[in-house]
């Protein structure tokens, strides 16, 4: 994962309404480095089959310290455990953890990808949202605009990390969380929180918190880019914001894949708009500090060839039963 040290220009006024970070822009950069090229040409883990990969994902922000102040964008990789399928199956390790932050071959130890940090498959959610997810929130708190998204091949755990469930939530909820606790913390300003939910399947961006934001139009304008006609919901709670993700995944496309039987074949953007502006007395006059931290789920890389049956809607809003 890596960080963008994005300066403290991005502090909008209140008439600038529109982020200048589109989430896009996180996908440009990586910190990865080949620390030893493979001889036979052999892929890197981003490239080889789907049961033994990692996912990525990527994060700008602000830098966690001096060190990642030279980088902007880090890349951190997470491998999840076999699963009771893969096990069945005989399925092998390919790729495992070597240290932080160091991706090795397991057939050929001379292959090894260097990452800003790789977690093993016996890390929690929480650990990996500490260390690789927190500062991105704080600084999105902050006033600057922040971006994590999950990358990798389906079931790789890119959803596990980003949304998790009841039992291990996941960097979505957490950051949510978080971004209340902050709120809490800090008296001495006021914050007014809005979140919106889109996904893009097929090309077509569709609200999923407005079944009939259907087809959306992506703009661009001098404040920079938005989607025309995106529902936006000011938030009171976590709980209220949890509810709201969770109403829109009923609308998002899944299907199903030949490694993921519920798998996503849509990316989806969580953005939370943070307004703050200092209170208390000698506090007139004080600029509104304007901010969006997108949180990201990417379907699976996976070429289309890969086999993807039955994509449906979660919740098929067409199919109302009136009784
Ligand atoms: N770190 C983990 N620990 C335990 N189980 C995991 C972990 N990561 C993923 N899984 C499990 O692996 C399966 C696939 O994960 P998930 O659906 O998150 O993959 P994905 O990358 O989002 O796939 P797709 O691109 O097809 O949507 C799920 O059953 C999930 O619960």
């Amino acid at each position: 994962m890596a960080s963008r040290r994005v300066s403290k220009s991005n502090r909008f006024g209140l008439s600038n309404s529109r982020a200048a970070n589109s989430p896009a822009s996180s996908t440009t950069s990586s910190s990865k480095q080949n620390l030893e090229t493979s001889a036979d040409g052999q892929s890197s883990p981003a490239s080889s089959s789907a049961r033994s990969k990692p996912h990525f994902f990527y994060s700008e922000s602000i830098p966690l310290d001096s060190e990642r102040s030279k980088e902007n964008v880090t890349v951190t990789v997470r491998f999840r455990p076999l699963s009771p399928r893969e096990i069945r199956q005989g399925e092998e390790i390919a790729w495992y953890a070597d240290g932080e932050t160091i991706v090795r071959n397991e057939h050929n130890p001379s292959i090894a990808y260097a990452y800003d940090r790789v977690f093993g498959p016996t890390t929690t959610t929480r650990h990996v949202y500490d260390v690789a997810a927190q500062h991105v929130i704080s600084g999105a708190m902050e006033g600057i605009n922040g971006t994590i998204f999950a990358y990798g091949v389906t079931s790789s755990g890119k959803t596990h990390t980003m949304h998790g469930d009841q039992r291990s939530p996941g960097i979505i909820p957490l950051a949510v969380k978080d971004a209340f606790s902050i709120i809490q913390e800090t008296p001495n300003r006021e914050f007014l929180l809005r979140v919106s939910y889109l996904e893009i399947y097929n090309e077509v961006v569709n609200d999923l918190l407005n079944p009939a934001g259907q087809n959306l139009r992506i703009r661009e304008d001098a404040q920079g880019t938005f989607v025309e006609g995106i529902k936006e919901e000011v938030v009171l709670s976590p709980a209220h914001a949890l509810s709201l993700i969770a109403a829109g995944e009923e609308h998002r496309h899944v299907g199903s894949t030949n490694f993921n039987l519920l798998s996503s074949r849509s990316h989806t953007i969580f953005t939370l708009t943070i307004e703050s502006s200092p209170c208390g007395e000698n506090s007139a006059g004080e600029a509104v500090t304007l901010s969006q931290l997108n949180l990201i789920d990417l379907a699976g890389s996976e070429s289309s060839k890969v086999e993807a049956t039955g994509i449906r809607r979660k919740k098929d809003p067409t199919s109302t039963k009136v009784c």
